[in-house]
């Protein structure tokens, strides 16, 4: 069998040898251009597993080579070579289709990675795609919104460019993380979802990088960050909005360098990590306030991704439901009884996809003979926009929900007389407190319950995990 070919384009004599030789001794085929024209000539007559093209070439630019390659060779991955420091190209590069690229110099372990990776998703070559491509989506829905994103998701499964997110809070922008994931070819590898506003400002760059041992105190043993344990795969930045200021310029130098350096190391190891990023905020208007780096969000948003809210899309509520149930019970053990659908399709769900597995769960819990009916439905009759006989048309012009009363309206814990001997075990009870109230006043909701702290949904899990607070279903 003959070995991937790759067509390198570069008019620079010294970088082309270079490529070609490492690309030789990694045992691939080369042919070389040094102009578009012959790399046109090339790529009509044979077959690519990878293109590597110079930006700036005597007859035009490399950006022209990405758009007709991914108009004209669709199977064929292209990658461009950027002058160090123009992040501009690079993002261009990526929203115009390319599959990746490397910087000058060409630092030749990052091209092997790269090279290696581009194999896996080229068509018929050395990879195979993600163990999930042509599985099922499970992403459900048969909406116009979700059959668009389902092939996006294809589209964007076979690139290394980096995504951005949007969408309520469970609306399902991890679902559609892991997705994107496992679709690609590093679906055999770990994909890792950090929660940036979970994390401690302290603890932040020992749990992005690392840490060797003897770095601080306490750091008995050498440890992997979630760059490394991603490596390979991909690392999902949930509620990247969170992230401190400091730890973007950390983030970003890493981003740029493809490099990260364990707290306490002398050297820098390279990552190869896809990056997805995720938040229910309007990042460009953490921008304008200052709040989050220009440079980084420009790095993490060259490919947008938007999540509708389940209030928009929702011919998808019965085969959602459906899932949902056969998921909770077992296939076809429990039905929707009459007029659920509508009143659910009248409810404006705040917590979106989530809040419809709570209400589905816990409508389990008093459905006879599982047979879900409107009372067993327990909605906040504050948030429907309708009778429950409302027809789904007349739910989808519905007004959006009313805020829910808020607790006690203390903030702050009223100080007793005697200061706590523990302050730390003293926060804690008070905040045990807080949220045990919180989750009995929305009978064990917890998206409801986030929503009355003002926390979203997976802080109050972490929280709730921390301090060992367990739902009753739990
Ligand atoms: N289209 C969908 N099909 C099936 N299940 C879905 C879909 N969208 C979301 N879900 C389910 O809803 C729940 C919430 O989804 P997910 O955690 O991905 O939301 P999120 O947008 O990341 O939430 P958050 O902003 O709170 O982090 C999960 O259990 C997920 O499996």
């Amino acid at each position: 069998m003959s070995s991937p070919r790759i067509l390198v384009v570069d008019d620079e004599a010294d970088l082309r040898e270079l490529l070609e030789i490492t690309l030789l001794k990694m045992g691939l085929d080369v042919d070389s251009a040094e102009t578009l024209g012959q790399a046109r000539a090339f790529l009509a007559k044979g077959e690519y597993a990878l293109v590597l093209t110079d930006m700036r070439l005597p007859d035009g630019l490399g950006i022209e080579l990405v758009r007709e390659v991914t108009t004209l060779y669709k199977g064929t991955p292209i990658a461009v070579i950027t002058a160090y420091g123009s992040a501009e190209n690079a993002v261009v590069a990526l929203k115009a289709g390319a599959f990746d690229y490397v910087t000058k110099p060409v630092a030749l372990d990052q091209l092997r990675i790269m090279v290696q990776s581009a194999l896996r998703v080229s068509t018929g070559q050395a990879g195979q795609p993600g163990p999930a491509a042509g599985a099922p989506s499970r992403l459900i829905g048969e909406s116009p919104a979700m059959q668009g994103l389902r092939a996006q998701i294809g589209r964007l499964a076979r690139s290394m460019a980096p995504i951005s997110i949007t969408g309520e809070s469970g609306s399902g922008k991890e679902l559609a993380a892991r997705e994107i994931h496992a679709q690609s070819s590093r679906a055999a590898k770990p994909f890792i979802a950090v929660n940036c506003g979970a994390i401690p400002e302290a603890l932040m760059e020992a749990e992005f990088f690392g840490y060797r041992k003897g770095a601080f105190t306490g750091a008995a043993e050498d440890r992997d960050g979630f760059f490394q344990a991603a490596n390979g795969g991909t690392l999902m930045l949930d509620e990247v909005a969170d992230l401190p200021l400091a730890m973007q310029v950390k983030l970003l130098r890493a981003i740029q360098e493809r490099r990260v350096r364990k707290i306490g190391a002398t050297a820098e190891e390279p990552v190869d990590v896809r990056l997805i990023s995720a938040t229910h905020q309007d990042l460009a208007k953490c921008v304008e306030t200052g709040k989050f780096r220009q440079d980084l969000f420009y790095r993490l948003n060259v490919i947008e991704l938007s999540l509708p809210p389940l209030r928009e899309r929702l011919d998808d509520l019965g085969v959602l439901a459906n899932a949902m149930l056969d998921r909770l019970v077992g296939p076809g053990q429990a039905t929707l009884g009459p007029q659920v659908l509508e009143t659910l399709a009248a409810y404006s769900f705040p917590g979106n996809v989530r809040e419809l597995e709570n209400v589905l769960e816990r409508a389990l819990a008093f459905a006879n003979d599982g047979v879900i009916e409107v009372g067993d439905l327990s909605l906040k009759s504050a948030r429907l926009a309708e009778p429950s006989s409302a027809p789904v048309a007349a739910a989808q012009a519905a007004e959006p929900p009313a805020p829910v009363a808020s607790p006690a309206p203390a903030a702050v814990p009223p100080a007793p007389d005697a200061l706590p001997n523990n302050l730390p075990e003293y926060l804690e009870q008070v905040e045990r407190d807080i949220i045990l109230r919180a989750l009995a006043q929305t009978q064990f909701n917890r998206t409801q319950a986030a929503q009355l702290l003002g926390i979203s949904f997976r802080q109050l899990r972490y929280q709730m995990q921390k301090l060992d607070i367990q739902a009753p279903e739990d």
